[in-house]
């Protein structure tokens, strides 16, 4: 392997909600530009697993290690600043924000960061580009496709530079075409920017667009595949 050490390592994590113990003892790497499938029945962790990786819940138990620092320990705020400055976040359902065309849904992390309002636009209208969704710049969210608004949610977890970039069910509410052409747009995005993605997904179609599998089952890791 040319990246043996990974970028983003857990080691037996667990985490209850309430009386729900939904990790276990979880362990998984991610190594830098790679694009890891997470998959498992609904309930068996996934998403607490992507949340404990992503610094945006903590671990009852266990390591998360990125870049070797141990981000389970680290204090919020520096937490919070690595997570802005490191990782970008897409979701099912895309959350941006209803009242902002695409191009400011896309602006905003860079507006946040410092950048100037002519700076963020021109390089949040680069991303809409690159994603295919350029054509929909004015427009809101609602006035999108799913398929549209959720190229525009990875512009805007792209449009930072992120090390990582956490996607749990980005087709989970998409058509079969609509689908592939998000997952086309974030393989080869992340491809051409070096970024390494934690995807989360229970459609075995999605998964294959990954350069490895790894399969959770009652909060544990159970099998492990390489498909490319
Ligand atoms: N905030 C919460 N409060 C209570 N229980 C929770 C909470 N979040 C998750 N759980 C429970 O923890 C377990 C693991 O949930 P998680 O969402 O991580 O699984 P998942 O594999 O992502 O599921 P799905 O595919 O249905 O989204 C489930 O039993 C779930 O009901």
């Amino acid at each position: 392997m040319s990246n043996p050490v990974p970028l983003l390592a857990a080691r037996d994590l667990v985490k209850a909600h309430g009386s729900t113990e939904a990790l276990r003892g979880a362990s998984v790497d991610l190594r830098a530009g790679e694009i890891l499938a997470v998959t498992g029945a609904s309930g068996s962790g996934k998403s607490t697993l992507l949340h404990c990786l992503a610094g945006i819940v903590r671990p009852d138990g266990g390591s998360v290690t990125y870049g070797g620092v141990r981000l389970d320990r680290l204090p919020e705020k520096r937490l919070s600043e690595l997570r802005r400055t490191e990782f970008g976040v897409v979701f099912q359902f895309g959350q941006l924000i209803p009242e902002l065309t695409a191009l400011d849904n896309v602006a905003l992390p860079l507006l946040l960061a410092g950048a100037s309002r002519e700076d963020a636009h021109e390089r949040a209208g680069e991303w809409l580009e690159r994603l295919g969704v350029r054509g929909q710049a004015e427009l809101r969210p609602g006035g999108m496709s799913g398929g549209q608004a959720q190229r525009t949610s990875l512009a805007r977890a792209l449009v930072t530079g992120p090390k990582v970039v956490f996607a749990d069910e980005p087709t989970g509410a998409l058509d079969s075409l609509a689908s592939e052409q998000v997952m086309t747009a974030l393989v080869h995005t992340a491809r051409e920017s070096g970024t390494a993605v934690l995807l989360i997904t229970h459609d075995a179609q999605v998964a294959a667009y990954a350069d490895r599998e790894v399969r959770l089952s009652d909060g544990t890791v159970s099998a492990l595949e390489v498909t490319a």
